[in-house]
């Protein structure tokens, strides 16, 4: 029997998804190329991904949130940010009808001072408990310490910390190019990242963006207003940050929006 929130992807949706997606197994033969990188979030007309910080904000409408979940099960990990994990207590699977545990992305979670405070109880613990998703990888800084008991609970779940040293910006942030190696290294060759607000900002920013293979948005029709989380990057001098090879298509009432940075 199909759980309760099991959800279907029309399948004459996933022809024009999948020039933007990682072809299976294009980058796993060339040990020195980096992981294919598709950027995908879900914005409102106003450029926001939550109504503030911390607050879980559904933006998607029960197609585009079916595509998400397709996305989910083409990528070989789903990255957010630590102030996503502690905001949302997310699940970070696939819950397509019949998706099997090895269509199910790794979870990443960067957070450099070890600050995700989860427990035996958080969704993606429980879910990686009862086989329903993979459990997650959690990036924290070189040197951070993390008790021996967080340790195990994640070990036991199937997942780990990994250690990376942090970026210049007084280790505040990790540097893409150590991420996407780090990931690399643990056979991880695909990842799609969602989140939040400082990530996806950070991934289009001057250092960021060149890693980017593809990006996916869903934009609601709504506005969230003033005081959101908002995806803006800083601008580089001299160039405007664009996408080429651009397509819209409708989903129910939203709008997808796929293209790759021009370079
Ligand atoms: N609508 C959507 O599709 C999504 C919405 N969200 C929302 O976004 C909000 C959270 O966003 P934010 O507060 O901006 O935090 P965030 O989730 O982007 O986490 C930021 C933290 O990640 C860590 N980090 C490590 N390396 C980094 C790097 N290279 N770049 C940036 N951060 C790095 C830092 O500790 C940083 O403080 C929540 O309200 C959540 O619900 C999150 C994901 C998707
Ligand atoms: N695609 C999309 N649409 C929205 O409306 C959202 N709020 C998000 N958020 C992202 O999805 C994560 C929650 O996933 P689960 O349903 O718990 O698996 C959340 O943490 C954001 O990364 N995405």
């Amino acid at each position: 029997m199909s759980r309760p929130d099991s959800l279907t992807f029309p399948p004459h949706l996933i022809p024009p998804l999948s020039p933007y997606l990682p072809r299976p197994d294009s980058r796993r033969e060339d040990p020195s190329s980096l992981p294919f990188l598709t950027l995908t979030y879900a914005a409102s007309l106003d450029s926001m991904l939550s109504l503030a910080p911390g607050v879980r904000t559904a933006l998607s409408g029960p197609l585009t949130k079916s595509m998400t979940h397709h996305l989910r099960t083409r990528h070989s990990a789903i990255l957010i940010g630590v102030n996503t994990a502690l905001a949302d207590d997310p699940a970070l699977n696939s819950r397509l009808v019949g998706a099997p545990l090895s269509s199910q992305p790794r979870p990443v979670i960067l957070d450099p001072e070890a600050r995700w405070d989860f427990t035996s109880q958080s969704k993606v613990i429980q879910l990686a408990e009862r086989g329903e998703g993979k459990a997650p990888f959690v990036v924290a800084g070189e040197g951070v310490e993390v008790s021996d008991e967080r340790r195990s609970l994640l070990e036991r779940a199937g997942g780990k910390f990994l250690a990376l040293r942090r970026g210049k910006d007084g280790g505040k942030r990790f540097d893409w190019g150590d991420v996407l190696r780090l990931l690399k290294s643990e056979g991880l060759d695909s990842v799609m990242v969602e989140g939040g607000g400082e990530v996806i900002n950070s991934l289009l920013g001057k250092e960021g963006n060149r890693y980017v293979d593809s990006v996916i948005v869903t934009i609601a029709p709504t506005w969230l207003g003033k005081g959101g989380v908002v995806v803006s990057p800083e601008r580089s001098e001299g160039a405007q940050l664009r996408l080429r090879d651009v397509v819209w298509q409708g989903y129910g009432e939203d709008v997808v929006l796929c293209g790759r940075i021009e370079r």
